[in-house]
């Protein structure tokens, strides 16, 4: 029986159709809330961070930014970020992370800001990449925003492939500098965030060349601005490279070097070394350089869950008020959400964001972790690291991807409106397919550890302990798949370990597929290109376990029953959803069979009709607000219609009845038409 005021979060004033909906919850919205953002008072601290920025109008925007040219919204943001700063002491407290980033999302939105890249990839660099000298030079002064510094590896010809970046950083002995040179048109820096025309220092990676050797890709500290004026220095040329698909309030950059000197000390020397007569000393591991990166793949999992949820919120909530259509004839037209196509298309996604909250959590700490261990010298976790990130970071993003499209589908012709928030969120979540290394690239880096484990599996065993989520690939699996034979509403016991069969079967394919390419003949590197599309899908396969496996552990982590209960729901849809997803893996080597894709199928129906009266009390537990969702039809009041008219009004283009230029074309058109049929 449902319970009343459950969810905490009817008002009156409320649109009744959402009222209605959040009556039928059956668990109480802030305790999964709390579930959700780690503990009630983590909760509240967002609730009273959020009231702040709503009590100080200097915080929001003069009109919708959607309104904005790039110029005024480049100087908006850049005006609200410093607000952030100065109200952060007052509003937050500033050694909690989370914190800050919350804060700052509210205020400066989504799009980007001046400081994005600084706060998210540059001083991770430093703290990674710096000795202790260097970070007592320059890391506080980065906290103090003394100066605004930014990451800048891509260059025009090259991203992925870090090893051919064209950008030198030669060593001259004599004068104990490096020269810093783009030496062709592909070398130029391209798409560094907030170089265009924000920053004036930043992280460069350069292959270093000492005594005539090139020892590859290694970080740099530069200044490319004056301090005072902030004109690009001599030797340096910089600009905005334009607009792009979204975070429009972003200056992703361009940066040129014409033999551009700088002092030896400005190499980044915790890892490599040069000394001052050009000695190269090696680093302890060859990818320490590469960690920032880690730190931001590790961290976007949990940005997805972000958007994703936010999508997913919008969606809902507008399916609710959005009355289309009848089911019954003459019954009247009944709220979108009720077809059972439009639950299918959203609760899933959901159930997504809610997988990746966990296994965002999951990364960051494991980063946390390794990142202490590499400190005390012991790098064994790092290639283990490196793996879970990439698989999490690709399947996470492209999956937020698909999913927020499938959110702005749902919302009909509203949601291809700018008022609807979608098109901003998708083109920004997009984004992360691409940035931080791209999303295939990442899965072959995947499946190039995968590749080990195949090849300890064949003989005999790990050579080392296996991790906690890669220990399966170990096991043997049951003859046939147990999906559907051991029902309990609970225990997904059986279905994560068909999943591990699938990733494991996929694995030893690939393997194997490999080898016999070798065996005939084939160059190794070629036989891998051969089979990247099998290990791709391994990849993805084993990236489903590691998925499953930490919600399954966060799910039985909860101690609140009827949130549980809701958590239990959505692991289940997830999980059964993803059999739908692997069917074609499950069913190929007769692991499971037609009967069990079935059930899964029907457990999929089933769960989501159970689910669909929490529906809207599960997306308002992810507790975004509106400044937030920046969404007409995501708003928490349901009242879509009037604020929708109310949006369109605020349109700079219905300043004018008639546009200025109206009768000089088509007013004259018009009446050059009249006048021309009265001849
Ligand atoms: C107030 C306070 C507020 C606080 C706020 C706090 C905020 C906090 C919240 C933050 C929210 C986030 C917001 C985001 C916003 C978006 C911003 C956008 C930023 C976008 C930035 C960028 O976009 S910046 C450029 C990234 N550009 C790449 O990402 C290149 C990819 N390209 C590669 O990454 C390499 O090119 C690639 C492929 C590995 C091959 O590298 P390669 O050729 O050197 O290596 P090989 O493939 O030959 O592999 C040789 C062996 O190295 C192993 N290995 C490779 N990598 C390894 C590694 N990392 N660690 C260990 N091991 C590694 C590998 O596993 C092999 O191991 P083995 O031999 O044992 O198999
Ligand atoms: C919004 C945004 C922000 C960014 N911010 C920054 C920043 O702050 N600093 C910075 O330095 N960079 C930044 N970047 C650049 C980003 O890191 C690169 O675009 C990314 O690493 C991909 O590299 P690429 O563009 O060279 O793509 P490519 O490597 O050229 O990829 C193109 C295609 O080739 C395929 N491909 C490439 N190599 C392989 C391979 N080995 N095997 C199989 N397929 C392959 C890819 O899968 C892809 O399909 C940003 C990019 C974006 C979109």
């Amino acid at each position: 029986m449902p319970h009343q005021n459950l969810n905490t979060y009817i008002c009156a004033g409320d649109h009744p159709d959402i009222t209605e909906e959040r009556k039928k919850a059956t668990f109480n919205t802030d305790n999964f809330a709390a579930t959700l953002w780690g503990t009630h008072e983590k909760l509240e601290r967002r609730r009273e961070i959020a009231k702040y920025v709503e009590e100080h109008p200097e915080l929001h925007d003069p009109y919708p930014t959607e309104f904005m040219d790039r110029q005024e919204s480049l100087e908006n943001v850049t005006r609200k970020t410093l607000l952030w700063m100065e109200h952060a002491e007052n509003a937050i407290d500033i050694s909690k992370q989370e914190e800050g980033f919350y804060f700052g999302t509210l205020i400066t939105g989504s799009q980007g800001h001046p400081l994005s890249i600084h706060l998210i990839m540059a001083i991770p660099a430093l703290m990674n990449n710096a000795d202790e000298e260097q970070l007592d030079e320059w890391l506080p002064k980065a906290i103090n925003r003394e100066f605004v510094a930014t990451y800048s590896q891509t260059e025009l010809g090259h991203g992925t492939n870090l090893s051919k970046l064209e950008t030198t950083a030669t060593y001259d002995p004599k004068t104990e500098e490096w020269i810093l040179d783009t030496p062709t048109v592909t070398a130029t820096k391209w798409w560094p965030g907030n170089l265009g025309k924000s920053a004036n220092y930043t992280v460069v990676m350069a292959q270093l060349i000492t005594h005539g050797k090139n020892y590859g890709a290694h970080p740099f500290f530069v200044q490319v601005r004056d301090e005072k004026t902030h004109q690009p220095l001599p030797g340096v040329i910089l600009g905005d490279i334009g607009p792009k698909f979204g975070m429009n309030a972003n200056d992703n950059g361009f940066m040129q070097f014409k033999k551009f000197r700088i002092p030896r000390r400005t190499m980044l020397m915790k890892n490599a070394q040069v000394l001052p007569d050009g000695t190269y000393k090696p680093p302890l591991h060859p990818k320490l350089g590469y960690s920032s990166m880690i730190f931001v793949r590790s961290a976007v999992v949990g940005l997805m869950s972000l958007y994703l949820g936010q999508a997913a919120t919008i969606a809902i909530r507008y399916s609710v008020i959005r009355r289309q259509g009848e089911i019954m004839p003459n019954a009247g037209e009944v709220k979108i959400l009720d077809y059972q196509t439009q639950q299918y298309r959203l609760i899933p996604q959901i159930a997504r964001a809610a997988a990746f909250r966990f296994a965002g959590i999951f990364a960051l700490e494991m980063y946390n972790t390794v990142i202490h261990e590499i400190s005390k010298g012991n790098m064994d976790a790092l290639a283990d690291l490196h793996a879970l990130a990439s698989g999490l970071k690709a399947v996470a993003t492209f999956q937020t991807a698909l999913g927020i499209e499938q959110c702005r589908f749902a919302c009909g012709g509203h949601g291809y409106s700018l008022a609807s928030g979608l098109p901003q969120i998708y083109s920004v979540a997009v984004g992360g397919c691409t940035y931080e290394g791209e999303n295939m690239v990442l899965l072959l880096q995947l499946a190039r550890y995968l590749r080990k484990r195949a090849i300890e599996i064949k003989s005999g065993g790990p050579k080392e302990k296996p991790t906690e989520l890669s220990e399966y690939l170990f096991k043997t699996s049951a003859k046939h798949s147990l999906i559907g034979t051991n029902v309990s509403s609970t225990n997904f016991e059986h279905v994560i370990e068909s999943f591990e069969h699938v990733a494991r079967r996929l694995t030893l394919f690939a393997h194997s597929k490999l080898e016999k390419l070798e065996q005939s003949g084939m160059e190794h590197e070629i036989a891998i290109n051969q089979t990247a599309v099998p290990w791709r899908r391994a990849s993805h396969a084993h990236t489903r376990v590691a998925l499953t496996r930490i919600f399954a552990h966060a799910v039985q982590r909860t101690t609140d029953i009827a949130v549980k209960e809701v958590l239990q729901d959505l692991i289940k849809l997830y999980i059964y959803y993803e059999v739908g997803e692997c069917a074609a893996e499950l069913l190929e080597d007769g692991f499971a069979d037609g009967h069990q894709i079935e059930f899964a199928k029907d457990q999929v129906l089933e769960v989501l009709e159970k689910l669909r009266p929490n529906a809207v009390s599960i997306v308002d537990s992810f507790d975004f607000n509106d400044r937030e969702l920046n969404s007409v039809l995501g708003r928490r009041d349901g009242n879509v219609y009037e604020n929708l008219l109310a949006w369109a009004k605020s349109s700079p283009l219905n300043k004018h009845d008639v546009m200025p230029f109206h009768h000089k074309y088509l007013g004259k058109m018009m009446e050059d038409a009249r006048e021309q049929s009265k001849m």
